[in-house]
C-alpha cells in the first residue's frame, strides 16, 4: 500500500468492528467515528461526559442512533469503562478521546481490567512518504527508553503492522544520529547488535540493518554519497527510533513540517488501541482507525 485511500480500499471489505472510545466528548474525535461509521468501518461505544458528546455530535450532524453512549463523570473512569468493554470481548478496538497517554495507557496496563497479554505493547505509526510508500516509526508514544530486548519487541509488533499493509519482509532502520558505531553513543551499540542478530537468523521476519541516520535510512541518494552498502539504506519501511524524544519529535515533525499525512495505533495488548496525540486531526484519527481495524487481523 502507498497511501490511505489504498489502505481504505482494503478495510472497506472488511467486516465492522465496534471501537469503545474512552472521553468521547471531543469534535475530532466523533468527526472520525462519523466518518469511519458511515464508510462502513466501525460503530462506536461513545464513553464520557453524555451531554457533551450528544452536543457536540448534534453540531457536527452526526446522528447516534448506531451508537451506545456511556456517561462516566470523570477521565479515569472513561478510561476504565472503555477498557472494560475490550477486555470483557464486547469491543473489538479501543480509542485513546479526550485523555492523556499516560492516564489511558495505566489502565490498559492494569493487572485486572488491562489488556496485557505478556508482550511488550509499543506504538506503531505508519505514514505517506514522500517515497511513493507508506513507512512504520516507531515507538513514538509508549516506551520511555527501551533497552534492547524491547527494541526487539517494538520491531516484532511493528513486522505485525508490515505485513497487514502488505509488507512481507520489512527493511528495518535502527536510527542513530550517525551510521557509524560510536561506543558513547548507546544508541548505535544497541543498532549494531540487532542487525547481527538479524544476519544470524535470531530476529525473524525482517531485514534489520544500523546504526543508520535518518538520511541514508530514506534515501538511495544519502545512502549512496555515504558509500553505506546496506540491504535497508535508502528504503527502509520501518524506522525504529533510540527513544521516545527521538520519535515523538519525529512523528510531530512528519504531522507539522512535512505535513504528511499519519496514523497510530498501540500493538501487543489484546486487541489493538488507537492512540494519536489529542491535537491531532479528526483525518488522522480516522486513518488510525482503519489501521486499527487492519491490526485486528493479527
Ligand atoms: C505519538 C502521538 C501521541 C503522543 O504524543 S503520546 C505522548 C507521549 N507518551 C506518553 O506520555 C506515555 C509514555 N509512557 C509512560 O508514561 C509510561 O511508560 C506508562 C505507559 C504510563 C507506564 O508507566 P507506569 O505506569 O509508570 O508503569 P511502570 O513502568 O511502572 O510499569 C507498570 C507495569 O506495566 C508493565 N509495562 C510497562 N510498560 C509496558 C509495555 N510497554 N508493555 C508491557 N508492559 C508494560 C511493567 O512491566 C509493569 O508490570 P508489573 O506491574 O511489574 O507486572
Amino acid at each position: 500500500m502507498r497511501t490511505f485511500e489504498e489502505m481504505y480500499n482494503y478495510v472497506k471489505d472488511l467486516p465492522p468492528k465496534t471501537i469503545a472510545v474512552a472521553q468521547a466528548a471531543d469534535e475530532d474525535v466523533l468527526e472520525a467515528i462519523k466518518e469511519a461509521h458511515e464508510r462502513g468501518i466501525v460503530k462506536a461505544i461513545l464513553v464520557g461526559d453524555k451531554e457533551k458528546i450528544e452536543r457536540i455530535a448534534s453540531s457536527i450532524s452526526m446522528p447516534l442512533k448506531d451508537h451506545e453512549i456511556i456517561d462516566t463523570k470523570s477521565n479515569l473512569e472513561a478510561c476504565r469503562e472503555a477498557v472494560k468493554f475490550v477486555s470483557e470481548g464486547k469491543a473489538d478496538i479501543l480509542m485513546k478521546g479526550l485523555v492523556q497517554t499516560a492516564e489511558i495507557l495505566r489502565v490498559v496496563l492494569d493487572k485486572e481490567i488491562g489488556l496485557r497479554t505478556g508482550r511488550t505493547l509499543s506504538h506503531v505509526a505508519v505514514f505517506e512518504s514522500p517515497y511513493n510508500r507508506l513507512i512504520l516509526l516507531t515507538d513514538a508514544a509508549m516506551n520511555i527508553a527501551p533497552d534492547l530486548k524491547v527494541k526487539i519487541d517494538i520491531i516484532l509488533n511493528a513486522v505485525d503492522v508490515a505485513r497487514q499493509i502488505g509488507i512481507d519482509a520489512p527493511r528495518v532502520a535502527v536510527l542513530g544520529a550517525v551510521e557509524t558505531v560510536n561506543p558513547d553513543m548507546q544508541a548505535t551499540l544497541d543498532a549494531a547488535i540487532l542487525s547481527k542478530m538479524s544476519e544470524r537468523g535470531q530476529i525473524k521476519g525482517a531485514i534489520i540493518d544500523g546504526p543508520l541516520a535518518l538520511d541514508n535510512a530514506l534515501s538511495v541518494e544519502a545512502a549512496r554519497h555515504k558509500g553505506i552498502i546496506s540491504p535497508v539504506a535508502g528504503n527502509a519501511d520501518i524506522l525504529l527510533v533510540p527513544d521516545i524524544e527521538a520519535g515523538n519529535m519525529l512523528y510531530k515533525a512528519i504531522t507539522y513540517i512535512a505535513e504528511r499525512r499519519i496514523a497510530g495505533i498501540i500493538m501487543g495488548a489484546k486487541r489493538p488501541i488507537v492512540l494519536t496525540s489529542r491535537a491531532d486531526s479528526s483525518e488522522a484519527k480516522f486513518n488510525s482507525i482503519m489501521l486499527a481495524s487492519l491490526a485486528s487481523n493479527v
